[in-house]
């Protein structure tokens, strides 16, 4: 016996009332395209669940990847048998030996299709004895079970589910708008965008490099993990910043120990531009307070200064120890401690300010005019765009997406 498909239940976005079709249809076209590396998979959407039908490929590589799509709440296997009693045994206790370590379990029999001749409750107390007759040391547990089964009786066949599989939980990434998200090679700012991604905002990125300084494997590094991104976000635009001029501009006309305030609040004018240009209303930093120099409160104020853009700062509140967990789990962390040199690391002060004040960054900025350069900076930006890689992709795959 074999799994034939995966239920998909949905997460909170069943409470949304009236967008609900529209979390629906992205949480369909997300799935859709992470299955395409699964070609003989096909969804089939009912009124409050959707169902991956397997045809054969892997379940267990399947649930894998379902797992990483944001929106879905759980997920179990399903086996769809003949209405026939026999099989319907032998499916429940397929699927509760599907839950390896399960000592107890509860039957959930629904009988949609009123001509089946053995009743809901009847039913719940025959499968029930079958699987206590084939195993050991089980019990049924109707309150707390360590594993539900289900089992729905339709017309069509008969579908019994197995045990949970948590879904990544969170909105179907399109859903909630979409922000532009400060990328550097470092392990915040990934892990910042991920979580953005969750709360089904789209994310685009920007990279500030400063070459001859920065080199093209720092580059790379970026590029490789936007293209890690993709695995939850399915497509993600990169917007390459040329900041050479800019931080030379800096290094040479600003006070060594208000440089690092300046540079970022340069980096977040250069940012709403491209925001605005892109039609994206908000900017998200991987800043967590008080981690280093540029991420005090006062820091904080004297670069926010320069945008009304909210500037979503998902890390803003949790420690780097479970910032580094959560970049192992989402497979960015090895890419972010490649030793590879940021533009902000290649001109760092030897001591800058750590409570800088917004009115002296004002009055030093003052002193010279940026707006050429920032203009310069967007017009000359390099645009990338990269979509979620597929085993078997073909070149008009995606086209549809950008
Ligand atoms: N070269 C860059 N290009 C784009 N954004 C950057 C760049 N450097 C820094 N940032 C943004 O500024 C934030 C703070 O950077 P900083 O280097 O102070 O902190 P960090 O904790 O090391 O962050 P990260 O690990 O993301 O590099 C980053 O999380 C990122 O959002």
């Amino acid at each position: 016996m074999q799994f034939n498909q995966i239920m998909v239940r949905y997460g909170e976005m069943a409470l949304k009332g009236k967008n609900r079709h529209k979390f629906e249809q992205k949480l369909q076209s997300n799935l859709t395209h992470k299955l395409k590396r699964y070609p003989a998979t096909r969804l089939k959407k009912t009124r409050d669940r959707m169902y991956v039908m397997l045809n054969g490929e892997d379940p267990y590589k399947v649930m894998e990847t379902c797992q990483e799509v944001f929106g879905i709440q759980s997920l179990s296997f399903a086996v769809r048998t003949e209405q026939d009693e026999d099989k319907i045994k032998e499916a429940a206790l397929f699927a509760f030996n599907e839950a390896d370590n399960a000592k107890t379990f509860k039957i959930s029999a629904k009988r949609t299709d009123k001509t089946f001749p053995v009743g809901s409750q009847e039913m719940n107390q025959r499968l029930g004895g079958y699987i206590l007759k084939n195993t050991e040391d089980v019990t049924v547990d109707v309150h707390n079970p360590d594993v539900e089964i289900t089992v729905e009786i339709r017309q069509d066949a008969v579908y019994i589910t197995s045990k949970k599989y948590p879904g990544a939980g969170g909105l179907p990434v399109g859903t909630t708008g979409k922000t532009l998200l400060l990328l550097s090679g470092g392990i915040d700012s990934p892990v910042a965008g991920y979580l953005a991604m969750k709360r089904g905002v789209e994310v685009e990125a920007i990279h500030f490099h400063s070459p001859p300084y920065t080199s093209e494997r720092a580059k790379q590094k970026v590029m490789d993990l936007a293209q890690e991104m993709t695995r939850f976000g399915i497509k993600l635009k990169v917007h390459i910043i040329p900041f050479t001029n800019i931080q030379q501009k800096i290094h040479q006309e600003m006070p060594e120990g208000y440089s690092m305030t300046i540079m970022r609040r340069l980096m977040l004018r250069i940012s709403e531009a491209v925001a605005k240009e892109q039609d994206i209303l908000s900017m998200t930093t991987g800043e967590s307070l008080g981690q280093v120099a540029s991420q005090t409160m006062e820091s904080m104020s004297a670069i926010n200064d320069v945008t009304n853009y909210p500037v979503i700062r998902p890390l803003v509140a949790m420690d780097k120890l479970d910032i580094i967990s959560i970049s192992q789990q989402i497979g960015t962390y090895d890419i972010s401690i490649r030793p590879y040199e940021d533009c902000c690391t290649v001109f760092v002060p030897k001591s800058p300010k750590t409570r800088p004040s917004k009115e002296k960054a004002q009055y030093y900025e003052a002193a010279v005019d940026f707006s050429e350069d920032i203009k310069q900076a967007v017009e000359q930006r390099e645009i990338i765009k990269l979509k979620l890689q597929t085993e078997t992709k073909t070149e008009n795959e995606f086209e549809d997406l950008f």
